[in-house]
């Protein structure tokens, strides 16, 4: 039987924020600039205004100035574009970030669309995906940079590996194949139409759940000793009638047949603020040279 060993995402962010707190400090002295995070929520959702507070929170933490922009769910589509060239014009912002879902009637690819590529800290412009995918330097989404970040600190490198990842949104699964291919790995995109699904992940070194689904990827999917990252953050309720976070893993399942695994919560969740300020500090670095 396989000992599966846990990887432990809040502790390793944990880590990246205290180094980059170093590395912010250093680079206001040698500039003079506060890095400058605007986040942008628009609506009531609950889980979406506890991760604005996060990212608020976490860029104070690291010595970075935070500017928060909150508007009502009726906002108009008019009122949030007015609000991203703002901040695009304005100096002291050197990443901007629309929080998702945005309600219904507002088109988020127009918003995404509006946000200067060098500010486009979240790396959902086409520019920042245009320019991942051919391999040029980019500002990369933060769950997938930090997926590949606890994949490398796990296996060392991951060329020649085999990854199956599961889901094709544009923020995750699409963005993370190209960061695998980057690592050489040969790279395989499933999906819901993908055909016998449960066979073309017994396949992969790296099994990558981003699909969204509660504990869809069941144990006799895994390959014994795989690596296995679950993306998913699923609420549910449980058979006692209490509300619980699971992931797109049947975690239990996995348990003695992946090689290592993260949990959820406490895996790649926290990776994604962590991210979200290095690609800051980044940001700025690249927009004052
Ligand atoms: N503009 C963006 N919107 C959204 C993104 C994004 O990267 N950019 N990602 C998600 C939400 N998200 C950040 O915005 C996010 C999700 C989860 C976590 C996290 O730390 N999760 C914890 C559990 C927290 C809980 O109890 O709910 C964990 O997994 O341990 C951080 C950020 C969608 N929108």
């Amino acid at each position: 039987m396989i000992e599966t060993r846990l990887i432990d995402g809040k502790a390793f962010a944990e880590t990246m924020r205290a180094r980059l707190k170093g590395e912010v400090a250093a680079f206001i002295k040698e500039t003079g600039v506060t890095p400058g995070l605007a986040v942008v929520l628009v609506g009531e959702d609950p889980a979406s205004a506890v991760y604005v507070r996060n990212k608020g929170k976490q860029t104070l933490e690291a010595g970075m100035a935070s500017i928060e922009h909150k508007l009502p769910a009726e906002a108009t589509q008019d009122e949030v574009l007015a609000l991203v060239r703002a901040l695009n014009a304005d100096p002291a912002v050197h990443g901007i970030l629309v929080q998702l879902p945005l309600p219904g009637h507002i088109d988020a690819q127009a918003v995404l669309a509006t946000i200067d590529p060098a500010k486009d800290v979240d790396g959902f412009h086409v520019v920042n995906a245009g320019r991942l995918a051919v391999g040029l330097d980019a500002l990369v989404p933060c769950t997938p940079l930090g997926c590949v970040m606890l994949l490398k600190d796990t296996l060392g490198s991951l060329a020649g590996l085999e990854a199956v990842v599961v889901g094709r949104s544009n923020i995750v699964g699409k963005p993370l194949a190209q960061l695998l291919l980057r690592e050489d790995c040969t790279v395989t995109l499933a999906h819901s139409r993908t055909r016998d699904l449960p066979a073309v992940c017994r396949r992969a070194d790296i099994l990558i759940g981003a699909v969204g689904r509660p504990e869809m990827i069941r144990g006799d999917w895994i390959k014994p000793g795989a690596t296995v990252i679950d993306v998913g953050i699923n609420r549910i309720t449980g058979a006692d009638g209490k509300g619980r976070l699971v992931g797109d893993v049947a975690f239990e399942e996995a348990q003695g047949i992946a090689g290592a695994i993260t949990p959820v919560p406490g895996g790649v969740g926290p990776m994604t603020i962590a991210c979200l300020l290095a690609n800051t500090l980044t940001a700025a670095r690249r927009q004052l040279t």
